[in-house]
């Protein structure tokens, strides 16, 4: 890495990023750096760090193969430096960085992410919509017999029934019991998840509010407890419809840090849409 490293914060309902632009791809980032921004303390601080790269420099073929649809890639990583498949709310705070760089100027655009390439579109210049792209039941044969394929164990809770959706990258949604609390779910560790997902899971523990709204929280692989997570909010809305039924293709989602707006599109595919800012600018030697 150079001496000093531009960089930009920015967040998503909450859900906040370090974005590196490495607009010539010349600059590596390891787990250790990535880990190292986003501390909170001995850092900047994020829930991810996002590095702004041409598609055309990746070295990661599925990436590269991106290059006619997608100019930028985002080569997105979790706070502990693991590298992860996609973030919903990350692709709309880089798609905000890309336009108020002048690095895309259209409305709607494309951009590269190791989940596939996803469409942005700014609705206003603080609401983006991003099309998440297909969605999957991990096991439908389970889920479609039992509505449910998972157990999620938190402190103090009787074992809770999930539902394993990957939205590019995995989750693992519970539907919360009446007379369990919200709000005083214990989320300092891990949840543990049964079976056990080969390569982790984030965890969305929702209460349904009423047809097409539902509230949740969050915790994220690679994380902790976020105040928000877009893919996850399409999972947790996605998974309510699973075993409510159909409540019409638009729901809001209430997270910590904010509300999202997820609707189910045409060819099994999702949006997810909402505020994206960035916050400040500097200059680091954190190298
Ligand atoms: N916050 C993101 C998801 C980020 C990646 C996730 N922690 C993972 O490891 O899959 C979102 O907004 O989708």
């Amino acid at each position: 890495m150079a001496d000093q490293l531009a960089f930009t914060k920015g967040h998503g309902t909450e859900n906040d990023f370090v974005l590196v632009p490495d607009l010539e791809g010349t600059t590596e980032m390891t787990a250790e750096h990535a880990a190292l921004l986003a501390d909170r303390r001995a850092g900047i601080g994020g829930d991810g760090v996002i590095r702004v790269v041409p598609t055309a420099t990746s070295t990661e073929p599925d990436v590269l193969a991106q290059t006619s649809q997608a100019r930028w890639f985002m080569d997105y990583r979790n706070a502990d430096g693991s590298v992860a498949e996609m973030c919903g709310n990350g692709t709309r705070v880089f798609a905000a960085y890309l336009r108020r760089e002048g690095l895309e100027t259209a409305d709607e655009f494309a951009i590269a992410t190791r989940a596939g390439t996803k469409i942005v579109r700014f609705e206003t210049p603080e609401l983006i919509a991003v099309n998440l792209g297909p969605w999957r039941l991990a096991q439908p044969h389970i889920a479609d017999a039992e509505g449910f394929d998972a157990l999620v164990h938190l402190p103090g809770q009787e074992p809770l029934s999930a539902l394993s959706l990957d939205l590019g990258n995995p989750h693992t949604v519970v539907a919360l019991p009446e007379q369990v609390d919200l709000d005083a779910l214990d989320l300092h560790l891990p949840p543990m998840v049964n079976p056990q997902p080969e390569h982790g899971t984030n965890v969305e523990l929702v209460r349904p509010l009423g047809a097409g709204h539902i509230r949740m929280r969050v915790h994220e692989r690679g994380v902790g407890e976020t105040q928000s997570c877009g893919t996850g909010a399409a999972a947790a809305a996605l998974a309510t419809r699973f075993w409510a039924g159909d409540q019409g293709d638009t729901w809001t989602v209430d997270v910590p840090g904010g509300r999202l707006r997820v609707r189910a599109l045409a060819g099994n595919e999702v949006e997810l849409a909402g505020p994206a800012r960035l916050v400040a600018d500097g200059v680091t030697s954190l190298v």
